[in-house]
């Protein structure tokens, strides 16, 4: 007979979730900026006033294009609603991102998402849990971006046959077997200090996990106390590369992938390390205290900055 505790993924993989809508305001794009640190060093900073202000007259804030990871975290339907998947919620990490931009954000918008199951993988100790969100803007009907995220639901593998894990994917390539940090010096590097209450700011854009606020479920987690949203970590990362590489210009970001290696602190340092090849950059993210690598991706760039 079937073990009922033990995740049954013919039935995930074909679930189908309902289409969910998603409206922002400017307000919600500032909270966001200020959540992932924009002005956190310098609340005039030439490069980030535009993420929180109508700087110089200009008509709409600017919009980081990390903020559009919200649209599927907002949207998406409780995942204690998938049938046949078994997990414990409060052992949940996120793993991974990708977003692609197909248009540059709009300061506000109302938005049509549709999400699926992208992919479904056995990893013994851990089953990993893949979301794909297309948003559409309700007015055109186009395509403004794609997330697809990657949940680690500790303690949840284990399902099937360890000779052939199951694994499920409708997508081609995990970006995540190809990255390799490259062994010369980062075209550049940025420092930031994340602040202690930055969980209590950033979760107010939308993702209410108690890991990132509540000491006795961060416990429980195995952390000593409530440790930082990985998209706040991813934030704060792309901010820098779009301050060093992009010269302030947000809307030159084609597409982002994140893996999240290690938890970080609120109240640490990260110093981004980033590699300029062609259009694309490589990066990596280190928490300063522990010297510990917790973010690697790469972001693919429409064009170059005239200045570079
Ligand atoms: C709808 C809900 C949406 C929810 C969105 C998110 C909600 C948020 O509130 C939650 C968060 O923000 S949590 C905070 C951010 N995330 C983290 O801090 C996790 C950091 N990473 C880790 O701790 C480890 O890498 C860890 C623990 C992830 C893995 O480490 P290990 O257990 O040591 O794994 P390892 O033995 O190295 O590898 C086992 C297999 O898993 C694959 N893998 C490893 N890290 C991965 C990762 N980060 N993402 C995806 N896959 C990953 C490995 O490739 C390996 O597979 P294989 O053997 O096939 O290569």
């Amino acid at each position: 007979m079937a073990d009922k505790s033990a995740c049954n993924p013919d039935l995930i993989i074909a679930h189908k979730f309902p289409d969910t809508t998603y409206v922002y305001t400017e307000r919600d794009v500032a909270v966001y900026a200020l959540g992932v640190g924009a002005c956190g060093r310098n609340a005039v900073d030439t490069d980030e006033l535009k993420y929180v202000y109508h700087e110089n007259g200009q008509q709409f804030i600017k919009v980081l294009p990390t903020f559009s990871t919200l649209f599927s975290l907002r949207g998406l339907p409780q995942l204690s609603g998938v049938p046949g998947l078994k997990f414990d919620k409060r052992l949940l990490l996120h793993g991974q991102q990708y977003i692609e931009i197909h248009k540059p954000l709009p300061s506000n918008a109302s938005l049509l998402n549709k999400t699926t199951i992208a992919g479904f993988h056995d990893k013994g100790k851990a089953a990993i849990l893949e979301l794909e969100t297309r948003s559409y803007e309700k007015e055109s009907g186009e395509l403004l971006t794609l997330n697809r995220t990657s949940v680690f639901l500790r303690g949840a593998g284990g399902f099937s046959d360890p000779s052939k894990p199951f694994t499920y994917s409708n997508y081609p390539v995990n970006p995540a077997s190809a990255m390799k940090i490259p062994k010369t010096q980062p075209s550049a590097v940025f420092e930031d200090c994340t602040q202690p209450p930055q969980a209590l700011l950033y979760r107010l854009s939308g993702d209410y996990n108690p890991l990132h606020s509540d000491p006795m479920i961060a416990k429980v987690a195995g952390f000593s106390r409530p440790i930082l949203h990985g998209l706040c970590t991813l934030g704060f990362a792309v901010r820098a590369i779009i301050k060093c590489i992009c010269r302030g210009h947000p809307d030159m970001v084609k597409s982002i992938f994140a893996r999240f290696l290690l938890h970080v602190y609120p109240g640490e340092a990260l110093i981004t390390e980033m590699w300029l090849e062609g259009l694309r950059v490589i990066y990596q993210v280190k928490a300063k205290e522990r010297n510990r690598a917790v973010l690697l991706g790469c972001i693919d760039l429409h064009r170059l900055a005239a200045s570079l």
